[in-house]
């Protein structure tokens, strides 16, 4: 059965479908297209998307990995553009991860000022969360998306069935931002997803369906609101200003993405409770179910005025102030700028 869902933004509407033999619905409109994956996923699985495109398409094939999210892969993609004769009306559509997802995304952005781009998710990670919404962009020594551009995808064809051959470590990351929509909005998700866990792990496609389409309506319905993160759409960054902060620290791909929000969301919440805001019982409640899904929930020792530093590069800076998205209570995420400095501390010492 294949879920449909539309993310509203007017003109720039986009539809999202979820479910077996999805590829077969891409929207190409007679356009030329340049297919952007990297050298895991286009042996697994580039072949069964080419058979749905036009026997001319073009394929630009990225080396694999999230130290690879660069300015420089994104010229590898413009350089594939420009070289092969692309104009205003060609269209990229990207085969893969979150990495390949916001690379291609940011390449068509900034192509000839905007080309058309579809979203073909391949991890668990990308089907709920980095395929919907037009964050892309590329990191920098200094600090996780530095550099970036809002552009939305025309269509995002999220085909569980490519899944099957994801590994174990990256679909428990995708799990950690499953957990993060809970968190931060649904606490009745949040008592779906424990008594499913086992479900989870051994990737029951009914329950991953329903968890794709949940995962999506809550994005869709927040970017709707707020495409442009003048406001909600930041509560979508719970756990992100200390994981994006410890990916940069231990080097990006050494910890992955999910790894990185599944222990920053616990230090938020760790910070909430410190604050009043979330009892003890709900921090260990939402650290005992990211355990149970395989997931890390202590970070790497990194100096706490180093951990600092890099939560100040945070895009939620504002004025200098930190900005994080806390708590209050857990099921009710906020943002705040009022963070006092030695609860953050006792939070990041205690975080090891
Ligand atoms: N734009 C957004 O809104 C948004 C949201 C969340 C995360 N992100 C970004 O997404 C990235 C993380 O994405 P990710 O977790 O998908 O990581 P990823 O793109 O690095 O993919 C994870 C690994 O799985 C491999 N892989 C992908 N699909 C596979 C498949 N079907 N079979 C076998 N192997 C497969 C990849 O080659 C890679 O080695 C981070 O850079 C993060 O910042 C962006
Ligand atoms: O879509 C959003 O908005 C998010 O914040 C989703 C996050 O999961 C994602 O990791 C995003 O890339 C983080 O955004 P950033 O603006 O902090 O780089
Ligand atoms: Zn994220």
């Amino acid at each position: 059965m294949t879920r449909t869902l539309q993310v509203e933004l007017g003109d720039r509407s986009y539809p999202i479908a979820i479910g077996p033999d999805v590829l077969a619905h891409i929207d190409t409109r007679g356009q030329r297209c340049l297919v952007v994956s990297n050298d895991t996923i286009a042996p697994l699985h580039l072949q069964t998307l080419l058979a749905q495109l036009p026997d001319e398409t073009a394929t630009c094939i990225l080396p694999d990995g999230e130290a690879h999210k660069t300015l420089e892969s994104a010229a590898v993609i413009l350089d594939a553009l420009a070289d092969g004769g692309f104009h205003r009306d060609a269209l990229i559509i990207a085969l893969g991860g979150g990495v390949i997802g916001d690379l291609a995304g940011f390449a068509a952005a900034v192509y000839h000022r905007g080309i058309d781009f579809i979203q073909i998710p391949t991890t668990l990670l990308s089907m709920v969360d980095s395929s919907v919404g037009g964050k892309t962009g590329v990191n920098h020594p200094a600090g996780k998306n530095l550099i970036g551009a809002f552009h939305q995808p025309r269509q995002v064809l999220a085909d569980l069935s490519l899944l099957a051959t994801l590994p174990d470590r990256e679909y428990a990351a995708g799990l950690a931002e499953v957990v993060k929509y809970a968190a931060l909005g649904d606490l009745d998700f949040l008592a779906w997803l424990e008594v499913r866990v086992a479900a989870l792990r051994a990737r029951d496609h009914a329950v991953l369906s329903e968890t794709v389409e949940r995962c999506c309506a809550a994005k869709a319905r927040i970017v709707a609101a707020d495409e442009r993160e003048q406001g909600q759409r930041a509560l979508l960054n719970l756990g992100h200003t200390f994981g994006h902060a410890i990916e940069t620290a231990s080097g990006y791909g050494t910890v992955l993405h999910g790894e990185a929000v599944a222990i920053g969301m616990v230090m938020a919440a760790d910070l909430s409770h410190r604050l009043g805001w979330t009892s003890q019982h709900d921090v260990t409640r939402l650290s005992k179910l990211l355990q149970a899904l395989d997931l890390p929930t202590r970070s790497p020792d990194i100096p706490v005025d180093q951990f600092i530093a890099l939560m100040q590069r945070d895009k939620k800076v504002l004025n200098n102030r930190l900005r994080l998205v806390l708590l209050k209570p857990l099921g009710q995420a906020l943002i705040t700028s009022d963070v006092p400095p030695e609860p953050l501390r006792e939070t990041l010492l205690a975080a090891t």
